[in-house]
C-alpha cells in the first residue's frame, strides 16, 4: 500500500441512513438547463455536431455571442412544480439538477460572480423553487456542480507558469466559496455531483480538492459525494493509488452501463444515460437513435441488477418547458414503474447467475428475488440458478400475485419457472419467494394447484 495523504479516506461501502436511501433509490431524474438550452444546438442556421450544452466550444460560435445569452435567458414557461410532476409520474426517487455547467452560467444568485440568473431578464432564483419543488415531491435532491468554468478568468486548463498559477488560486477560492453558498442556500441537497474535474489543473489539486472536499462533509453531515470530485496527490481519479475508490459511490458510468458485478468492484455507483446518443442540454434536432421507453426500463433494470443507480437525463427548453418526446417517456417508464416498482427500489445485486431471459434484483435483507423478464424463452422455462441450501417457497407473477407459478427442480439448486405472461409486449416481472432448503433430495416447490 503506497503511503497516501490525499486519497481515499474511507474503504467499503457507507453504511449511514442517507448513503442508504441512495443506495435504494433505483431510478434517477437529470436536469440539464442554462444559456446552451437557448440556442439548442444551433447557431446562425447552422448544426452543431456535438452535444449542445458544448456550443461555446464550437469555432462557429463566437465565444461572446455565447456569452451574452445571459440577457435572453427569459424562461417564461419555467414551472418547477410541473418537472417535479414529471419526475414523479416516472418514480424517480431522486434528481441531479445543474447549478452550473462548464459554461460557467449560474441558475442561482451567487454573490460570487454576475454572470447569474440575477443578471438575466428572468432576474429570479431558479434552484430554490427546483429545490423547494422536488422536495415537495418527495425526490431526494442532489446539485450538479462543473468545476471547470469556461466563463471564470481564472480558469486554466493547466497551470504552466507563475502567472496561470496565481490566477488558478483566486479561481480555487472562487470555487470554494461558490459551493459553500450552495450548501449553505440550498441545506435540503443530499449531495453534490462534480464534473469538468479531469483537467490537469484541478488534477494537480489533490491537498485543496481533499481539504475542501472535508470542508463541506462537516458543513453538511452526510453529504454525498462520488468519486469524480478529486484526484489523489499522485493524479489519480476515481480510484487511488492503492485502488481504492474516491468518495462515496463511483461515478465513471456515463451514457454506458457495467456488464457483469466484476466490472463494480462492490462498490455504490451511479450510470447517468441521455435519451438521445450524446445531448445532455437542449438540442433541437436529435439525431441518431432516439432510446424507448422499453429500453431505458431494461437499462434501469440491468443497473440496479449490478447495484447500482440509474439516472436519466432530461433537456428542458430555453423557454423552461420539456420537451414532447421526454414527457411522454417519463410516462411510460412510469406506467411500468407503477406495476414493477417493487424489483426496483430498495433493490441490489441478488448474486445469482445471469441468465437469457433478463436481470435479476433481490430485496435488500427479504428473501424475495425478483426476475425482470426482457427477453421471452420459447420453452416458457425460465431457468434460475439458486445458491445451496436456498428452495423456492413460492414463485408468482409481480403484476398477478394470484397467479402461482409451477417451479420444477430440474438439477441441484436449478430450478425452471413456468410463467406465460399475459402481455407479451412489456417487461415484466417473476418473483421467488426462498426458503432455507429442507433435506436434500426432498422435493421443495410448491406443484402448480
Ligand atoms: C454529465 C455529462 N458530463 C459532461 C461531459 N463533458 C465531457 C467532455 C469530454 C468527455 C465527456 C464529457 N462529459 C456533459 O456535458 C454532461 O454534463
Amino acid at each position: 500500500k503506497i503511503k497516501l495523504k490525499h486519497g481515499s479516506h474511507r474503504e467499503g461501502k457507507r453504511t449511514d441512513a442517507i448513503m442508504q436511501k441512495w443506495r435504494g433509490n433505483g431510478l434517477g431524474q437529470f436536469i440539464h438547463w442554462g444559456l446552451y438550452a437557448i440556442p439548442g444546438g444551433e447557431w446562425n442556421g447552422k448544426q452543431y455536431n456535438g452535444a449542445a450544452e458544448w456550443i461555446r466550444s464550437w469555432n462557429e460560435m463566437p465565444k461572446p455571442a455565447y456569452d451574452s445569452l445571459i440577457y435572453k435567458f427569459n424562461p417564461v414557461n419555467f414551472n418547477a412544480d410541473q418537472w417535479a410532476a414529471i419526475a414523479k409520474d416516472m418514480g424517480a426517487r431522486y434528481v441531479t439538477i445543474t447549478t452550473k455547467h462548464h459554461d460557467g452560467f449560474c441558475l442561482w444568485p451567487s454573490k460570487y460572480t454576475s454572470y447569474t440568473v440575477a443578471n438575466s431578464p428572468w432576474k429570479k432564483d431558479i434552484m430554490k423553487p427546483l429545490v423547494d419543488a422536488y422536495d415537495k415531491a418527495g425526490i431526494d435532491v442532489i446539485l450538479y456542480f462543473s468545476i471547470m468554468d469556461w466563463n471564470h478568468p481564472g480558469w486554466r486548463y493547466d497551470i504552466k507558469t507563475r502567472a496561470d498559477s496565481i490566477a488558478f488560486e483566486g479561481f480555487k477560492k472562487f470555487t470554494r466559496n461558490q459551493l459553500i453558498e450552495l450548501l449553505t442556500m440550498y441545506p435540503k441537497a443530499k449531495g453534490l455531483w462534480f464534473d469538468g474535474t479531469w483537467d490537469k489543473s484541478w488534477i494537480k489539486q489533490a491537498k485543496f480538492a481533499d481539504e475542501l472536499e472535508a470542508e463541506m462533509r462537516k458543513l453538511r453531515p452526510g453529504l454525498i459525494i462520488g468519486s469524480r470530485f478529486r484526484a489523489d496527490e499522485y493524479g489519480k481519479r476515481h480510484f487511488d493509488s492503492n485502488n481504492v475508490l474516491m468518495g462515496d459511490y463511483e461515478q465513471g458510468w456515463e451514457r454506458k452501463l457495467p456488464n457483469t458485478i466484476a466490472d463494480v468492484h462492490g462498490n455504490d455507483w451511479d450510470c447517468v444515460m441521455t435519451i438521445p446518443e450524446n445531448q445532455w442540454g437542449y438540442n433541437k434536432a436529435w439525431k441518431g437513435h432516439i432510446k424507448t421507453s422499453t429500453e431505458l426500463i431494461e437499462m434501469t433494470a440491468k443497473a440496479v441488477s449490478l447495484g447500482g443507480n440509474f439516472v436519466l437525463n432530461f433537456g428542458p427548453k430555453g423557454d423552461g418547458s420539456i420537451r414532447d418526446q421526454e414527457k411522454r417517456l417519463a410516462l411510460e417508464i412510469g406506467d411500468w414503474m407503477k406495476v414493477n416498482n417493487e424489483a426496483i427500489y430498495n433493490c441490489g445485486y441478488s448474486g445469482l447467475e445471469k441468465q437469457d431471459w433478463g436481470y435479476s434484483t433481490k430485496k435488500t435483507r427479504i428473501d424475495k428475488i425478483y426476475m425482470v423478464v426482457f427477453n421471452i424463452p420459447v420453452s416458457g422455462a425460465y431457468r434460475v440458478k439458486l445458491p445451496a441450501k436456498t428452495a423456492i417457497a413460492k414463485s408468482y407473477l409481480l403484476a398477478d400475485q394470484n397467479q402461482v407459478l409451477k417451479v420444477e427442480e430440474v438439477h441441484t439448486n436449478e430450478y425452471f419457472v413456468y410463467a406465460n405472461p399475459a402481455s407479451q409486449s412489456k417487461p415484466f416481472v417473476i418473483v421467488l419467494e426462498t426458503k432455507k432448503k429442507e433435506r436434500s433430495g426432498e422435493n421443495n416447490y410448491d406443484k402448480a394447484k
